[in-house]
């Protein structure tokens, strides 16, 4: 089965994949370096030995067609000597002479004899058409009468055959050595002179050409190219060196493309150059073959040797291999230390190394074990709740003091169950201390209600702090207080700070805490509220024959009463004695009056009994509105009062209206 790419990677970036891959590498580089090296080697070897042919084959084709144009110029000249006897006796005379050389047509394609004016007086084979044609244009007649020494032309055409050619000529000389004419061999571009040359072959193909000192070519291979120029002297410097005189070896262009080694050597007596050439690709192809062999038998033996150098890496590292393994060993407790049966020194001293740091590990460990033995006992024994949370608030350990607290079992909870079981009154604020505490690093205190399993509520104070190590945050420890009994005093201690304990009513300074937020509201907002100011109308007499208790009673149902008779937003209370006080917020003048009568009729209808005897009360209420314009609640106080003053006075059991009300 294919492994996946993540395997392969793992394998090849594994100690022995990257030894087996620089293995690789370094026999690739090493092959390349050899291929290289054998490259520049080779390639110096061959040019050294190409040259060497090259020059060799360059100096023996200038050495054997100096020979034959020597021997051509001697022929021609023992020609000359011999026509001089013949000369007198007129042109007949001379082409029965020429004709009587046949031998020198082994040489030349044609014989000529002219005057010391140009004029061809014989020629040899083509008496006619050669007959009377002037020369004295041509260069070599002018060199030869000037110079009056052999002289072979540039290629010309020829004036009757129109062929390209060179002409071989030599001066006609009389006694006294004055200029008599010329005799001149016609050597046909296309003849025996260059035919051995178009044979020649260098390898397959290097070939031999001959140039004139002008730079037109006299033999190559290509026919196409003889009787035309060389190119320019840029395209190859060495030819345009060459026709200058020089002779040596190089490397230029072809003109059929490609590079090659060239040698070029004079043919001074008819001052030609001779070149030779060998194509590069010939030259190397080969060095190439054997490179590209070479490389391919490399590559095959590197594939070869994979295999047996995986099994050898794999010989050479398996006590590192077996190292690796009793160490995973000792991490999971299967075994105690590691026991390595190698001569290598290195890993040896891995091991003891290793065995050394195991050995104090344990010790730490052991320390560790006892250090936490004894912490869990005191978390355990410690009466109050103690928690653990990790830096993102989810609770990692409760001591079982907090679990009992709580009731919740589980001693692991995420933050959100946690908060979940904070009263939701309490919950954001909590939520936005302990955020900020975990951000900012402060102590988180905090008190809340907190649902403990089955629905219970506490109160309970929780201190947490962070807990660092070298800069770092591992988390929180806390404390959690159950500080409900001390709430519920602190709550009954605020009751009864500002209620009646006969009537459960608000008392004076309950009722005037209310009336003062009352008075703020209205002169802030212009809200209206009314109060109502009560007194009983003879209670005397049923505490003085029923006695204390009695009345008392009867306190206790005027307090349910006028409690039941307004609503849930208002307050009762209790001033004092036979005094009580309504607060109406928001409520309007006619309701008031309503509210108030409404009380008159049902206090009335309560009855007490002491002995047979069936005691009442009635009411005289004042009724007055806190107005924006008071400045204490003393005014609208003074106002109530002196209407339920009045309603005394008036008879009492009524409701009397303050004016500034009515
Ligand atoms: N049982 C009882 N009586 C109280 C308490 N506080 C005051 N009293 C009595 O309430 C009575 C109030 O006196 P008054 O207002 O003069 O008596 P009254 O008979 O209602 O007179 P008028 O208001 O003029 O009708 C006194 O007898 C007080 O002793 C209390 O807490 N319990």
């Amino acid at each position: 089965m294919p492994l996946p790419p993540a395997m392969y990677m793992n394998r090849l970036l594994s100690l022995k994949g990257r030894l087996l891959s620089g293995l690789l590498m370094t026999w690739l580089v090493v092959l390349a370096l050899l291929l290289a090296f054998g490259w520049q080697s080779g390639t110096s070897l061959l040019e050294a030995s190409n040259r060497a042919h090259l020059r060799y084959e360059a100096r023996v084709i200038a050495d054997e067609l100096t020979d034959q144009v020597e021997t051509r110029l001697k022929g021609l000249q023992r020609l000359a000597g011999s026509l001089q006897a013949q000369q007198r006796q007129g042109a007949s005379r001379l082409g029965d002479a020429l004709r009587g050389n046949d031998a020198l047509l082994e040489w030349f394609d044609g014989l000529l004899v002219a005057d010391a004016e140009g004029a061809i007086q014989a020629a040899w084979p083509h008496r006619r058409r050669l007959q009377g044609v002037e020369i004295a244009d041509r260069d070599y007649f002018r060199s030869v009468r000037a110079f009056r020494r052999p002289h072979v032309s540039e290629p010309i055409r020829g004036k009757a055959s129109g062929a390209p050619q060179v002409l071989f000529a030599v001066p006609r000389l009389d006694e006294a050595g004055r200029f008599q004419g010329l005799v001149g061999g016609i050597v046909r571009l296309d003849s025996g002179l260059f035919g051995r040359l178009d044979r020649l072959r260098l390898g397959q193909e290097g070939f031999a050409a001959v140039i004139s000192a002008s730079g037109t070519f006299l033999s190559h291979p290509d026919r196409k190219h003889i009787f035309t120029d060389v190119p320019d002297a840029a395209f190859n410097p060495l030819l345009d060196l060459a026709l200058d005189g020089w002779e040596g070896e190089g490397q230029g262009p072809l003109l059929s493309g490609g590079d090659a080694y060239h040698a070029y050597r004079q043919i001074w007596p008819a001052d030609w150059v001779v070149g030779v050439a060998l194509p590069r690709d010939q030259v190397m192809a080969p060095l190439q073959r054997w490179l590209e062999r070479l490389g391919g038998k490399a590559l095959l033996v590197a594939a070869l040797m994979l295999p047996l150098t995986s099994w050898l890496l794999w010989l050479a590292l398996r006590p590192l291999f077996q190292l690796e393994r009793q160490i995973a060993a000792v991490g999971e407790g299967r075994r105690s230390r590691v026991a390595l049966s190698t001569r290598m020194q290195e890993l040896r001293q891995v091991a003891d190394t290793f065995n050394r740091v195991e050995v104090e590990r344990g010790k730490a460990l052991a320390q560790l074990k006892d250090r936490q033995a004894f912490l869990d006992a005191i978390l355990a024994s410690s009466p109050v709740g103690m928690f653990v949370t990790d830096t993102v608030g989810n609770i990692d350990f409760m001591n079982p003091a907090l679990v009992e607290l709580t009731g919740h079992a589980e001693a692991q909870q995420r933050q959100r169950e946690w908060l979940g079981h904070i009263h939701s009154d309490d919950r954001l604020s909590a939520l936005d201390l302990w955020q900020y505490s975990m951000v900012s690093g402060e102590d988180f205190l905090q008190q809340f209600r907190y649902y403990r399993q089955g629905g219970d509520q506490l109160w309970l104070e929780v201190h947490a702090s962070r807990v660092e190590t070298d800069g770092e945050t591992l988390g929180f420890v806390g404390t959690v207080k159950d500080i409900t009994a001390r709430r519920e005093e602190e709550a009954l201690r605020q009751w009864e700070a500002e209620h009646d304990p006969l009537t459960g009513l608000l008392n004076r300074r309950g009722f005037e805490r209310r009336l003062e937020e009352a008075l703020a509201d209205c002169r802030k907002t212009g809200t209206s509220s009314v109060l109502i100011l009560f007194d009983l109308d003879h209670f005397k007499p049923i505490n003085d024959q029923g006695g204390h208790a009695l009345g008392d009673e009867m306190l206790r149902r005027i307090a349910r009463v006028v409690a039941r008779e307004v609503r849930q937003s208002d307050h009762v209370a209790r001033q004092g004695g036979d005094e009580f006080a309504v607060l109406l917020p928001s409520c309007t003048h006619a309701q008031a009056s309503r509210i108030a009568e409404s009380l008159r009729e049902a206090v009335r209808e309560i009855t007490v009994s002491h002995r047979g005897q069936e005691y009442r009360v009635t009411l005289s209420l004042g009724v007055a509105s806190l107005e924006e314009t008071d400045q204490r609640i003393a005014e609208a106080i003074g106002r109530a009062d002196a209407a339920s003053y009045a309603a005394k006075r008036q008879g009492r059991d009524r409701v009397v209206i303050h004016p500034a009300l009515a």
